[in-house]
């Protein structure tokens, strides 16, 4: 079985995160890039990390006009990233285009609702009811718009998949038991997701701010 846990390095220095990925890569899948590293780094970065030989996640949450994120989805196609996100609350017709501009081999997945957030913040940007009610909704319109699946927290995967029998989720939020939670709100265990139906399980700081990350990714590893 393929190892679901993507890396997420959201470090400021090519060489830490190499050094981090190169340590632990026999105990992951994969390696998911984001905004703070590709706004610091761009297409090199990406380059330099490619050089691990896993698999690169490019978690750019593209959300803008259509024709914008089409432009971005093929500026960043040379890359050839396994999976790329983009915002749900984009709409249907912004999907759509990332998706047709996306590579073949690239999955376009939707984010729903940031594992950040619950549902207090989400009244606060006017949406009213359950995350749930809320993560469901994007992942209809995510899935009408034919996108490959969604980014959800291990709380709603499970209704996700019931409704949604091939689609492909990605899961944040993950935290081993009994590790510091941060800023995030809708948190489960790396087991429980994978349980209720995750295809990748995205894990970064437990590993990757761990003080030993080789010990961190091995013990995550048994878990699952
Ligand atoms: O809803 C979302 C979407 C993306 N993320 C990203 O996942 C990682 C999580 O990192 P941790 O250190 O394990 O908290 C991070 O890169 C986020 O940008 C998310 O957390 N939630």
């Amino acid at each position: 079985m393929t190892n679901p846990v993507y890396l997420a390095l959201d470090l400021p220095r090519v060489d830490a995160a190499r050094a981090i990925a190169e340590k632990v890569k026999g105990h992951i899948g994969g390696i998911k890039l984001g905004l703070e590293f590709f706004c610091a780094h761009g297409h090199h970065g990406v380059h330099e990390l490619a050089q691990v030989g896993l698999p690169i996640f490019l978690d750019l949450k593209l959300h803008d006009i259509p024709n914008t994120v089409a432009g971005a989805m093929q500026a960043i196609h040379v890359l050839e990233p396994r999976i790329v996100t983009v915002h749900a609350a984009g709409g249907r017709a912004m999907m759509e285009d990332a998706k047709a501009a996306a590579g073949e081999n690239t999955k376009v997945v939707a984010v729903t609702m940031l594992t950040s957030l619950d549902e207090r913040d989400l009244a606060r940007t006017g949406v009213s009811g359950s995350a749930h009610d809320q993560v469901l909704r994007l992942a209809d319109l995510a899935q009408d718009a034919g996108l490959d699946g969604i980014v959800c927290s291990g709380h709603e995967v499970g209704e996700v998949h019931r409704r949604w029998k091939h689609g492909f989720f990605v899961v944040p939020g993950l935290r081993p038991a009994g590790s510091a939670v941060g800023d995030q709100k809708r948190v489960v265990t790396p087991r429980a997701a994978r349980d209720a139906g995750a295809s990748v399980l995205v894990i970064g700081r437990p590993i990757s701010k761990a003080e030993d990350p080789l010990a961190a990714a091995r013990a995550i590893e048994e878990t699952l």
